[in-house]
């Protein structure tokens, strides 16, 4: 949903925040979320990042907070690599814009990654959504409506979250959630947050990236008042490729986890069991094969001429 009543900025637009006076040169629209616009702009040093900028609203100025903590718990623990760049407001044509950059993720959402590179990328990047999830967590805050969509996957397989939109204090009401991510919508919990909330709707995206025909059948065969947690579980153990976190999704989707910490510990022990094929030998073999029709062709040509 386009954010009402934005400036639309245009490339080579100079962003110029009135407090910190941090600049940024628009190159071009990334996206339009509900509560901003989403743009690629170039720092005063040349990096890339994101911009998002929207309307006066308390959504936006939320999602800095939870960014803003998550920072914070970060640079505690001596991690420097924040997410969030910069927050400040742009003051331009008698208006003054509130907007937040960040590091821009060059990837693609989970499933996408997931199709491109096979089905054994779900240890590596489930272990990197885990991270991510803990880190939160542990800065005092859910995700919330974690989907295939706010979870994207870099190249070299980095994941990282966007739209903190979502996100809600432990113990507050989760205040933006979707279908079937939702473990109310399965009658499987409340809509309180806590962390199993989360570790609930990772499960369900690994049975959408992997089954989403299943999960739509499952669904629709069922009546609000009968859908479970136990039909969920049962088309875990129906999903060949998911059979070594099998066990793990059980468990988060029946929320008996005590925390992120111990999931993510649980499903770093099932990497073990499934490695992924790397992308690299898959291209190997490309190449390889490749070779091997030239110099087919080559001795079949020969062979021809020699005739
Ligand atoms: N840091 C980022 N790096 C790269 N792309 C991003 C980044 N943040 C957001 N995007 C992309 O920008 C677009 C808009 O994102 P945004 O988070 O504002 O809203 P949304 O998730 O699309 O929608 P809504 O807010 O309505 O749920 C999306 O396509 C998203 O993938």
């Amino acid at each position: 949903m386009a954010a009402p009543d934005l400036p639309g900025f245009r490339p080579g637009t100079v962003v110029t925040g009135a407090s910190q006076g941090g600049q940024y040169t628009i190159q071009s629209l990334i996206g339009r979320g509900a509560n901003g616009n989403v743009y690629l702009v170039r720092t005063a040093s040349g990096q890339q990042a994101a911009l998002k900028a929207g309307p006066e609203k308390p959504e936006l100025k939320a999602e800095v907070e939870v960014l803003a903590q998550l920072k914070k718990h970060e640079l505690e623990n001596g991690d420097r690599r924040s997410f969030l760049l910069d927050a400040d407001r742009y003051k331009t044509e008698g208006r003054s814009v509130p907007f937040y950059v960040m590091k821009f993720v060059r990837g693609v959402p989970i499933d996408a990654y997931i199709r491109k590179y096979g089905y054994r990328q779900i240890g590596t990047t489930g272990l990197g959504l885990l991270d991510k999830l803990s880190g939160l967590h542990q800065a005092g805050f859910i995700f919330g409506d974690l989907k295939p969509c706010h979870v994207l996957v870099e190249e070299s397989g980095g994941v990282e979250l966007v739209d903190y939109g979502g996100a809600s204090p432990i113990g507050a009401n989760v205040k933006q959630y979707s279908g079937w991510y939702d473990r109310k919508y399965w009658n499987a919990g409340t809509r309180t947050a806590d962390p199993g909330y989360d570790l609930f709707a990772f499960a369900v995206l690994c049975l959408h990236v992997f089954d989403e025909r299943s999960l739509r059948r499952v669904d629709a065969a069922l009546l609000p008042q009968t859908r479970s947690t136990e039909d969920l579980v049962q088309l875990a153990g129906r999903i060949t490729a998911l059979q070594p976190f099998e066990p793990w999704l059980a468990r988060a989707l029946r929320g008996g986890f005590a925390n992120s910490r111990e999931a993510y510990a649980q499903w770093k022990v099932l990497c073990r069991l499934y490695p992924p094929q790397g992308k690299k030998g898959a291209s190997k073999l490309l190449v390889v094969a490749f070779c091997g029709s030239l110099l087919l062709l080559g001795t079949v040509l020969y062979a021809a001429l020699s005739l």
